[in-house]
């Protein structure tokens, strides 16, 4: 359970979030939906830890983020980030995360690549790849660890057709585990539509649930 209490985020005089309150639940995916700048990824960062509100909690499994846990544990995240080593190859970004904690084997790694059709790619240097291939490397390195919860800031964006299916169906697997989050961006009703149990909106600084 991710629990957020009386969010307030400014950057200088910009109010970003004003007294946003919502608890993410085990089983559920959660599209967040917005107008270009309403503070989707904002938002993301403040439940990662990645950015810290001016006012308010964020709880996760009953932890406050900032006392045991700077970060969000046992999560994958894409963000935009993580940015990846230019002059390492995508096998060797991935392996070089994957040695942090241990749990996830060379054959999950390319299992999961050859998935989303970036295996024949993984031993190619990572400056040398196209939006859409770091798009699936970063999408490879939040999956790998098979993590509890889920955050992926527009998972579809530079994907073609195919690959949207492909990473549809691996998101849906996904949810479809015990006690998984699936929280994700999107600026597209289809992929909001098929993914997500619950669309939240973001507007004029408030979080809504959309019936
Ligand atoms: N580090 C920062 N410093 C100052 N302002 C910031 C910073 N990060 C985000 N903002 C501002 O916060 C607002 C929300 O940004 P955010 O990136 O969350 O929007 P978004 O909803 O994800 O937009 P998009 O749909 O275009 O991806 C914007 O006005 C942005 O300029």
């Amino acid at each position: 359970m991710i629990n957020l209490r009386n969010i307030e985020k400014k950057y200088k005089d910009n109010l970003i979030f004003d007294n946003i309150n919502f608890d993410f639940k085990e089983n559920t995916s959660y599209a967040i939906t917005g107008i270009n700048g309403c503070g989707k990824s904002v938002l993301l960062k403040i439940i990662c830890g990645f950015s810290l509100p001016d006012q308010g909690t964020v709880h996760i499994n009953g932890e406050k983020l900032g006392v045991k846990y700077d970060f969000i544990p046992n999560a994958g995240v894409s963000i935009n980030a993580p940015e990846f080593v230019k002059t390492m190859t995508g096998y060797e970004n991935l392996k070089a995360l994957a040695e942090i904690k241990n749990i996830c084997t060379d054959e999950d790694i390319h299992n999961l690549c050859r998935q989303l059709g970036i295996d024949q790619a993984l031993n190619k240097k990572y400056k040398t790849y196209s939006l859409g291939m770091k798009q699936k490397l970063r999408l490879a390195q939040a999956l790998m660890e098979n993590p509890d919860i889920l955050i992926l800031d527009e998972p579809f964006n530079a994907l073609d057709e195919n690959s949207v299916k492909v990473v549809k169906d691996i998101l849906n697997k996904f949810i479809r585990q015990p006690n998984k989050i699936l929280i994700f961006t999107s600026h597209h009703i289809d992929d909001v539509e098929d993914l997500a149990d619950v669309i939240l909106l973001i507007k004029d600084q408030k979080l809504y649930i959309c019936e």
